[in-house]
């Protein structure tokens, strides 16, 4: 591992499975291996401190950062987490993945990554408001439409992207609608966003179970995280004929042999923010979510989720990777062996992102496309990727996720080697 002085991974820690994850393609990368050492260190990283009045009167002080991993082949891209258990080395692992996935979908960006540590359930919607500005603020010196454009992720959404795009423009002093993606239809914002990553990964999902004879019709599904990648994509492959077994949030593990109905479960979410409670379904054991048998099995909540004690007992045909690093390398090792393909994030997750470059390119057109327009380009966009990494995974006899760093890391490097060596 590279002697990072900030940074102490361990081997299944974001950052570490990130470096394992390198160190699986290097053998893969030809000359461009001379390189591959810009991969394992973060272009550039900013911590800010984000002090605020809480509404009690007391000053409270939050951490907050933004990762560049890599700017090689385009402005920083990326969404910003706010977490209690942010960390600057979750944010660095997070940022690299970015790298990856914009270049595996060969979307014009680097990748890039932010974060607070804070638990945005304790704060009120004046509290959360300061935080945003505060923290916008102190990254600007480094986010820009052409520098690093932020974006939506864990307990984030388009109200906090829309005060993200209105402090970055008082303190520019015009109003830049490309600084954010992910944005509120009303203020530059592109129909299909909020909905892309979950449909993206749905998208990848159907071209997974077609090569590998999974019938859609009646596939069973099962989800960990219910929130917007989660959710979205559940409600998509249930409208396409799947089944929908058992979901995991917070609030608890529901099973239905049968399959859920969707709308009720969607209502009974947005009525009391989790899925625990659902009567349309039986409470379970949360560990006995990772027992349930399923065909496609969609983590879509936090890193590291399938260890290697829950990749031993898991019984499904496919991982899709709707997080980002749910797997560890020690469980990815153990789905390997057992014949459990897993479709890894950097390709599962990509819709997201890819939608954030219609947002960003119909800004600077200032010329918005209709919601089918959208779905079709990144069908078409997302499906072409799958294929090239599917194929270069049957080329070399390995992995989907090491085909997609090959692809990916081929992109980056090529382009650095571009770039030229001096200053
Ligand atoms: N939003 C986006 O566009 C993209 C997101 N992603 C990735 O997808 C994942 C989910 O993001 P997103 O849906 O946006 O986030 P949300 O905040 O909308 O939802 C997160 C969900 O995960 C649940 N969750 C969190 N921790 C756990 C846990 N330990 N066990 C079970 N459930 C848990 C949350 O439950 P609860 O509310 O009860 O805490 C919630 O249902 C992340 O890894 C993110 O990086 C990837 C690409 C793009
Ligand atoms: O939409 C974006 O720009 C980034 C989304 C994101 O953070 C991710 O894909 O993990």
């Amino acid at each position: 591992m590279p002697n990072l002085s900030f940074v102490s991974p361990t081997r299944n820690s974001p950052w570490g499975t990130y470096l394992s994850q390198i160190d699986a393609v290097e053998p893969y990368l030809g000359n461009l291996a001379r390189w591959v050492e810009t991969l394992r260190r973060p272009k550039r990283a900013l911590i800010v401190d984000i002090p605020i009045e809480l509404d009690n009167g007391t000053i409270a002080h939050y951490e907050g950062y933004r990762v560049q991993h890599s700017l090689t082949r385009g402005p920083g891209k990326g969404g910003v987490r706010y977490h209690p258990d942010v960390t600057l080395e979750e944010v660095m692992a997070l940022s690299a993945w970015m790298t990856i996935k914009n270049a595996a979908v060969n979307l014009p960006y680097g990748g890039a990554k932010g974060g607070i540590r804070l638990d945005p359930k304790t704060l009120s919607m004046k509290e959360l408001e300061k935080v945003t500005r505060r923290y916008t603020s102190e990254i600007g010196i480094i986010i820009g439409p052409q520098q690093d454009i932020p974006a939506p992720d864990v307990n984030t959404n388009g109200q906090i992207m829309a005060w993200m795009m209105d402090t970055y423009s008082m303190n520019t002093g015009a109003t830049s609608t490309g600084v954010v993606t992910g944005k509120p239809i009303a203020l530059g914002g592109s129909l299909g966003r909020v909905q892309a990553t979950g449909r993206g990964v749905f998208v990848i999902g159907r071209e997974a179970m077609r090569r590998l004879n999974i019938e859609m019709d009646g596939a069973r599904i099962a989800v960990q995280g219910f929130g917007n990648v989660g959710s979205i994509a559940a409600k998509l492959f249930a409208a396409a004929g799947a089944k929908i077994v058992a979901v995991q949030d917070h609030t608890g593990t529901i099973l239905n042999e049968r399959g859920f109905d969707m709308q009720n479960l969607l209502d009974h979410v947005a009525k009391t923010g989790g899925v625990g409670g659902f009567a349309g379904g039986d409470r379970i054991a949360n560990d006995d979510f990772w027992k349930v048998k399923s065909d496609v099995l969609i983590p879509a909540a936090l890193e590291g989720q399938i260890s290697k004690e829950r990749a031993e007992g898991l019984q499904t045909r496919l991982v899709l990777e709707g997080a980002n690093g749910p797997t560890t390398p020690d469980g990815d090792a153990v789905l390997a062996d057992r014949g459990i393909v897993v479709v890894p994030d950097v390709i599962a997750n990509s819709g997201g992102v890819t939608v954030s470059y219609f947002e960003w390119v119909q800004d600077f057109s200032s010329f918005f496309w209709t919601e089918d327009e959208i779905n079709v380009r990144l069908d078409k966009i997302i499906t072409g990727a799958f294929k090239h990494i599917w194929e270069t995974s049957e080329q070399h006899r390995i992995s989907l996720r090491t085909a997609a760093f090959v692809v990916a890391c081929t992109r980056v490097l090529e382009a650095r080697e571009e770039r030229g060596l001096y200053p």
